[in-house]
């Protein structure tokens, strides 16, 4: 393998595989067949070793052409295994050796489970998992085309026998005596036979209602019992791995979906939310408001950003910009939404927070980072001031909007109810939009986060234009002048 992973623990390693090169990942496929294959030719070992107890349920003529079918077929995975690794470079061979190996694995499965007789058990692990660990590890559409292959042999191989064809297996099957033990088998059961063997067995190991070590090591004798752990032993650690990779796999997935949430959600220089994120979250915030609750959005800027840039260089802007998240965090309550608006703005939204206390946390803030010492070298240091605009959406306000959708919601209906004309005017405007899409009436207009925030930014620029480190609110300029109110209200 490319990669040394002694040093590795469980989850780096698993990670680790999954970023491995096409073809290492390939050869990690050949040696896992390899494993299974092995674990195969044991199996063969050991009824040889126990031919004497095994001899009247396995079928020795075959047992000796298929233990060098199969240690054939390990011979050529093992050889498999060690030529993909070096083909790296080369796609198109590589795609050629993948094809390959899926290709003799399936045919080899299909044969392991006709020789072995149909067992569900050992055809359904091979089948399914075996595509799902084929499809992590090497090209997906050759293990597609591998898996419908292997369907059509396993119906094939189903209906065979009812064209009087006499298909090769290992399993000596024949009931001859159901009721003796250790019962010998010679046909394929049906359910009935099943049963009594099944109640053979039972009757035998519990002699007296005891467990008898002697009748339990008589257990190897039965050839249902034979069978049985035969398919367990096929069956059981290849799905117990499979399952496991699976597992792995899915850890992965959920890591790296974190991660990528988080890439998408958080900023990266300031580690406050994204622009997009702090919307969603605004939103949220405004839907979940109470009935006698405010809502506040303040805008903060930098003032004279773009000299400071000038003066020490993008580097120590960045690092501005950092440390005044940092000066955010640290001085807003835990359930404040701060997040990046653009460059070197940022929104920070205060859900539940009255004007007034709104204007003075607004006023903290300024004065929390005009004191903020920034040092770019020992000698050199600065301070940096920002202008904030403000905006208060009052429970009335909101109560207001709510009245004119209804209004509005109303004037489609044959009768509407008197509303006051003020509110009917205010708001008519603003959810002009809800009526063109109607959700329902108990939610905010889709863009009230935009009209907010613009009704916040004039504020900000009104704080700009009036010589900048200063807070505006647009509720007193909303009392004192139209423009405000028609931003929010009109579109
Ligand atoms: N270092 C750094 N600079 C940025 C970043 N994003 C935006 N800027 C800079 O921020 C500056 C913003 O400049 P202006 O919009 O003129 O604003 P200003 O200089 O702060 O002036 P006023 O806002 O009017 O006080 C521009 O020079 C941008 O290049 C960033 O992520 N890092």
């Amino acid at each position: 393998m490319a990669i040394s992973i002694s040093h590795l623990g469980y989850k780096k390693l698993s990670r680790v595989i999954f970023e491995w090169q096409a073809a290492d990942r390939a050869s990690l496929l050949a040696l896992f067949v390899l494993m299974e294959v092995f674990s195969h030719w044991l199996w063969c070992l050991f009824v040889w070793w126990q031919r004497d107890v095994y001899v009247s349920s396995v079928d020795m003529d075959l047992l000796y052409p298929s233990w060098i079918g199969v240690t054939l077929t390990g011979i050529f995975f093992f050889w498999m295994a060690s030529r993909l690794s070096p083909l790296r470079k080369d796609g198109h061979s590589l795609h050629k050796w993948q094809a390959v190996l899926v290709a003799v694995y399936s045919i080899y499965i299909a044969v392991v489970i006709l020789v072995m007789g149909h067992s569900s058990l050992v055809s359904g692990v091979s089948l399914v998992g075996g595509a799902m660990l084929a499809m992590m590890l090497i090209r997906r559409r050759y293990v597609w085309k591998a898996f419908l292959g292997h369907i059509v042999l396993i119906v094939v191989f189903t209906v065979f026998p009812y064209f009087g064809f006499v298909l090769p297996t290992l399993r000596q099957t024949a009931v001859t005596n159901a009721n003796a033990f250790p019962v010998v088998t010679y046909t394929y059961m049906g359910y009935s036979a099943v049963t009594s063997v099944e109640s053979s067995i039972y009757n035998s190991i519990l002699q007296n209602s005891k467990l008898s070590w002697e009748t339990l090591s008589q257990l190897r004798f039965s050839s249902a019992f034979f069978w049985r752990a035969t398919h367990l032993y096929m069956a059981l650690p290849k799905a117990i791995f499979i399952i496991y990779t699976f597992r792995t796999l899915l850890l992965i997935l959920d890591a790296s979906k974190k991660e990528i949430l988080q890439h998408a959600n958080q900023d990266e220089l300031t580690q406050l939310q994204s622009r997009r994120y702090g919307l969603m979250q605004m939103k949220e915030a405004l839907i979940a408001i109470k009935d006698q609750q405010d809502f506040s959005v303040i805008l903060l800027d930098l003032d004279w950003f773009k000299e400071i840039n000038d003066k020490y260089g993008h580097e120590v802007g960045d690092r501005v910009l950092a440390e005044v998240a940092q000066t955010l965090l640290q001085s807003l309550a835990e359930e404040t939404i701060i997040s990046r608006y653009g460059g070197e703005e940022f929104l920070i939204v205060l859900p539940d927070t009255k004007h007034d206390s709104a204007m003075l946390i607004a006023e903290q803030i300024r004065l929390s980072i005009a004191n903020q010492i920034i040092n770019v070298e020992d000698d050199i240091t600065f301070n940096v001031t920002t202008s904030l605009g403000l905006y208060t959406l009052t429970h009335e306000e909101r109560n207001c909007i709510k009245q004119t959708q209804e209004i509005l919601a109303q004037q489609e209906a044959p009768h509407t109810t008197i509303q006051t004309k003020k509110a009917k005017s205010r708001a008519i405007k603003f959810t002009r939009d809800q009526v063109n899409h109607p959700a329902s009436i108990d939610q905010p207009p889709h863009d009230i986060c935009q009209r907010l925030i613009r009704a916040a930014d004039k504020a900000l620029y009104e704080a700009k234009g009036r010589g900048r480190n200063q807070v505006v609110s647009a509720n007193e300029m909303c009392d004192s002048e139209e423009g405000v109110a028609t931003s929010l209200y009109g579109t």
